[in-house]
């Protein structure tokens, strides 16, 4: 919008131009009505810039506008909800997020409170409408839609920079996502997961092996300690020595920290954050880790299940280096976090209800009884701790990711329950909305959501109590590639955990459960401080 001010033009090139104002160019007097270029330059050049600022802002305000508009060849409604700004769109989807009371995700619950129809409703956020979807009928009629008419977007590049963007979460393509998903599968089989169990079970012990009961311990470090193990452990099978642990871990936590920040997503390059470099040491040690599985062959990890998957479709198939860096980012975003959060809320819910703690003990005591103390195997876990999948059940209903999963845009207009999703519109759904419709648990002003009040792992050992409005891992041809992995990970922490100790929360009580507002999955407050009451 600079004017190029104080330079003459020559009279002869254009004779009507009135050449006796000196600052006055052929530009400006081909664009400005005579009577500005009569103006002083600073009261011109404040008019012209105010000018320009209201046309582009006015063009702003009516592309966003027509973003809201219907699809005229579809007779059906929008879903409701309140656009916010036409240009930012809701200013608290930004900056109130979350609350102390419920966690991350407290703007959609206050959205969906003011919609009539709370399982379908629009919003504003990154300069586009993007409609919510709950309860699993119009989830599945959406995402059933995965692939042909709504894909996963890169709106947010800054994100797909982060992840890694070869990884499956951003492939569009039916065909080349099926082809990952079996390749990057191949190491998560249940088959698979039986051979991990030992890994599993020597990252737990050495978790528990330091704890302590000279002093309080928050179990939130203890969980994501574990599953960061599993991570370098297992996931990429690297060996690292005590000081590289600690490098690990802080590189993992600025990487995943920056993923969270809404500020990250508005840095003009992400290479210098600190999630960015924290992206940068984990690709370096992918490459190590390939370079040496290329010299030595496969080992047990799920890097080396990756690098040599050759597909079962085609053999002469396989993935790429870029796809096994992209999907391994993948996998230790999506596997540790989401584990490590969970597991904290359940040590918080069994701090809470002392006599779940007492049931999944006694479960563990019958099963030394009946195994021993050395061994364990997935099958074991599976059909002799019919209690503890019930409290992690029961955990990820409580507590299941706080926002969304992967945004999705509408390449074509569809229609869920009666209202359109007009094409360009972004898609997503929201698996705590899900949860809180379900009749078979719903109790007086929703109790059946609160940790103290509803949490319930019984109701998971009846059939006629047992949820069905419920999607922790997500639905369709995207549902967690790594739910073999989180189930038999999650299940033997908790197993070791309560095996070997008794423990009493510290800040938390019945009347005094707060929570963290911003992560994936909601954390408590405090990281549920506890303090041993027994340990062996
Ligand atoms: C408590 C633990 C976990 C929870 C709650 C969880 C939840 C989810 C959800 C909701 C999705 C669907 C996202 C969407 O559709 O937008 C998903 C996808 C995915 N998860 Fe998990 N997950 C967990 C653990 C893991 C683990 C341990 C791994 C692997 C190490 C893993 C790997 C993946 C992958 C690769 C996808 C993307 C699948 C695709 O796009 O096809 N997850 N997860």
């Amino acid at each position: 919008f600079v004017l190029p001010t104080g330079k003459t033009m020559p009279s002869s090139s254009n004779p009507k131009i009135n050449t006796s104002r000196e600052t006055t160019t052929s530009l400006e007097a081909a664009l400005l009505p005579s009577i500005v270029t009569k103006l002083s330059p600073p009261l011109r050049n404040t008019i012209v810039l105010s000018t320009a600022a209201s046309a582009v802002a006015v063009s702003i305000y009516r592309s966003h506008k027509k973003k809201g508009l219907p699809d005229a060849n579809f007779s059906e409604p929008l879903p409701e909800g309140n656009l916010g700004c036409p240009i930012l769109g809701n200013i608290d989807f930004y900056t109130n997020q979350g609350s102390v009371e419920t966690g991350p995700g407290d703007f959609f619950r206050r959205q969906a409170a003011k919609a009539k129809n709370k399982n379908i409703f629009r919003y504003m956020a990154f300069g586009k409408p993007i409609v919510m979807v709950s309860g699993m009928k119009n989830v599945k009629s959406a995402f059933n839609q995965e692939f042909k008419k709504i894909r996963t977007t890169s709106l947010m590049t800054r994100l797909t920079d982060l992840f890694g963007g070869a990884s499956m979460l951003f492939v569009n393509e039916a065909d080349r996502h099926q082809f990952m998903r079996r390749l990057v599968g191949q190491s998560m089989t249940p088959d698979k997961i039986n051979l991990a169990i030992p890994a599993l079970v020597a990252s737990a012990t050495e978790q528990l092996d330091q704890l302590t009961m000279e002093e309080p311990v928050t179990m939130e470090h203890v969980c994501t300690n574990f599953t960061l193990d599993v991570a370098w452990r297992q996931i990429l099978g690297l060996d690292l020595k005590e000081d590289e642990i600690v490098q690990f871990y802080e590189a993992v936590d600025n990487w995943i920290g920056g993923i969270v920040d809404l500020r990250t997503l508005l840095m003009p390059s992400i290479k210098h954050t600190k999630a960015g470099k924290g992206n940068a040491y984990l690709v370096s040690k992918i490459e190590r880790k390939m370079d040496q599985l290329e010299r030595d062959g496969p080992d047990g990890s799920t890097m080396s299940a990756m690098y040599f998957a050759r597909d079962e479709e085609d053999p002469s198939k396989c993935l790429s280096r870029d796809d096994v860096i992209s999907n391994a980012l993948l996998l230790i975003l999506a596997g540790s976090e989401t584990a490590a959060s969970t597991l904290t809320v359940s040590a918080l819910a069994l701090g809470l209800h002392k006599n779940v703690l007492k049931k999944l003990k006694d479960e563990q005591l019958a099963m030394i009884d009946k195994h021993g103390t050395e061994e364990m195997t997935r099958e074991m876990i599976e059909k002799d701790c019919p209690y503890l999948d019930a409290v992690i059940k029961e955990t990820m209903r409580i507590k299941p990711l706080g926002t969304t999963g992967a945004m999705r845009v509408a390449d074509e207009t569809i229609v869920v329950d009666g209202t359109q999703i007009p094409k360009g519109n972004g898609v997503v759904f929201n698996i705590y909305l899900t949860h809180e419709g379900d009749p078979v648990v719903k109790e007086d002003g929703n109790a059946h959501m609160d940790i103290v009040k509803g949490f319930k792992p019984e109701r998971w050992l009846d059939d006629s109590t047992k949820p069905t409005e419920y999607m922790p891992f997500g639905y369709g041809p995207r549902f967690c590639l790594g739910y073999n992995l989180a189930m038999a990970e999650m299940k033997v922490f908790l197993a070791l955990l309560a095996r070997r100790v008794d423990f009493n929360l510290v800040n938390m009580n019945q009347d005094n459960v707060t929570w963290k507002k911003a992560s994936i999955i909601p954390k408590p407050e405090d990281g549920a401080v506890v303090e041993l009451a027994s340990l062996s």
